[in-house]
Parts: structure tokens; sequence; C-alpha cells
């Protein structure tokens, strides 16, 4: 049976929000090159979009960590399932995810990318779930606060469906 979905950001809310972190991005990084890391593979849509609203140079780059499984709460177990293809050292680099919630992903992953010299690293994502924080993860870029509630589409699964919703959405239960 299909899940009834309800919309929680529409699909005009998230554009035009992704538009205006791209002229953020664009303003704060200027003059300089930015290297975006998509964290697969939630991140994946949100750093498709971001990336076409950014007017300075960019490189991508794509990591895969794990820590859901098909669950819809964090096992606090993160594994990388893939590694990035290129080095850090000297490079502005900017973590794109889909959202923060319990912490326990970023902070893991900001620890290991740090150890990597990058000359620059900050935190972006889309969605962020402050209720839910088990770890503490610092982040510069903030599309939503969101309350505490299992939300699906831009990216984001419920076990690996509606990912390709073009807005989020709240699964009722
Ligand atoms: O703040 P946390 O509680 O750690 O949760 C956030 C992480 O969980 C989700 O990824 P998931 O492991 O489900 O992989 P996916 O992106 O492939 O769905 C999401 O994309 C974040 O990476
Ligand atoms: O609310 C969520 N939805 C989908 N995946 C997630 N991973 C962490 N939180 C969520
Ligand atoms: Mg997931």
């Amino acid at each position: 049976m299909a899940d009834k979905i309800s919309v929680l950001l529409t699909e005009q809310e998230v554009d035009d929000k992704i538009k205006q972190i791209g002229m953020q991005i664009s303003k704060d990084y200027e003059g300089k090159d930015v290297h975006l890391i998509c964290i697969l593979k939630g991140g994946v849509f949100f750093m498709c979009e971001l990336a076409k609203r950014i007017t300075v140079p960019v490189s991508l780059d794509f990591m895969d960590v794990s820590s859901y499984g098909d669950d819809t709460s964090s096992s606090g177990v993160v594994k990388i399932v893939k590694d990035l293809d290129e080095l850090l050292e000297g490079k502005h680099v900017i973590i794109v995810e889909d959202i923060i919630d319990s912490g326990r992903t970023l902070h893991y992953l900001m620890e290991i990318l740090k150890k990597r010299n990058p000359a620059s690293l900050r935190l972006c994502t889309l969605l962020d779930k402050p209720e839910r924080r088990v770890v503490d993860v610092k982040v510069d870029y903030v599309g939503f606060n969101i309350p505490d509630k299992f939300v699906v589409g831009y990216g984001l699964d419920y076990a690996q469906k509606y990912r390709n919703l073009p807005y989020i959405g709240v699964i009722e239960q």
C-alpha cells in the first residue's frame, strides 16, 4: 500500500532557499574556489541544485557514509562506504548534507576530514532537526530548521524510497 505523505516544504520553498544559500556562499567565497563534498546518497539532489547557484569556481567530490540503513533512527555506527577521490589539502571545502539529525554522522565526518588539512572546512545542510541532537555539530549554512518528524524527499529516503520527491514531505502514520 502506498504511504500517505503530507507536504512540509514545497518545491518552490526549497528552490528559493537553495538560491539564497548559493548566493550567500558565492559572496562568502568571493575570489576563491570551493570544493563541494556530497554525502551520498541523501545529499545528491541538494548538491546538484546548490552547485548551479554558486558563481565562484566549483569542484565536486562524493563520499558515502551510512549510519541509518533502512531504519528510521540512527544506529550510532557510522561507516565509510565510499571515500573521496581527491585530496583536500589546501582546498576550501564545504560538506553538503540533506539533514543533520542526531549529529552523529557529521560529527564523525568533520573529525576525519579536518585531519586531511583543507584550507577551510564548512558544513551546509538543507535541513536541521536541532531537537534530536545527541552530538554537537557546528553547522555553517542551514536551509530550514524542522520539527522532530521523519521527513522524505529531495534526497531523503524511507527504506530507500521517496528520494525523488521534489519537495519535503512527512509520512503520515
Ligand atoms: O545526524 P544523523 O542522525 O547522523 O543523521 C543524518 C544522516 O542520516 C542520513 O543518511 P543515511 O545514513 O540514512 O544514508 P543515506 O543518505 O544514503 O540515506 C542523512 O542523509 C544524514 O547523512
Ligand atoms: O528525517 C529523516 N528522514 C530520512 N532520513 C533521515 N536521516 C536522518 N533523519 C532522517
Ligand atoms: Mg537514509
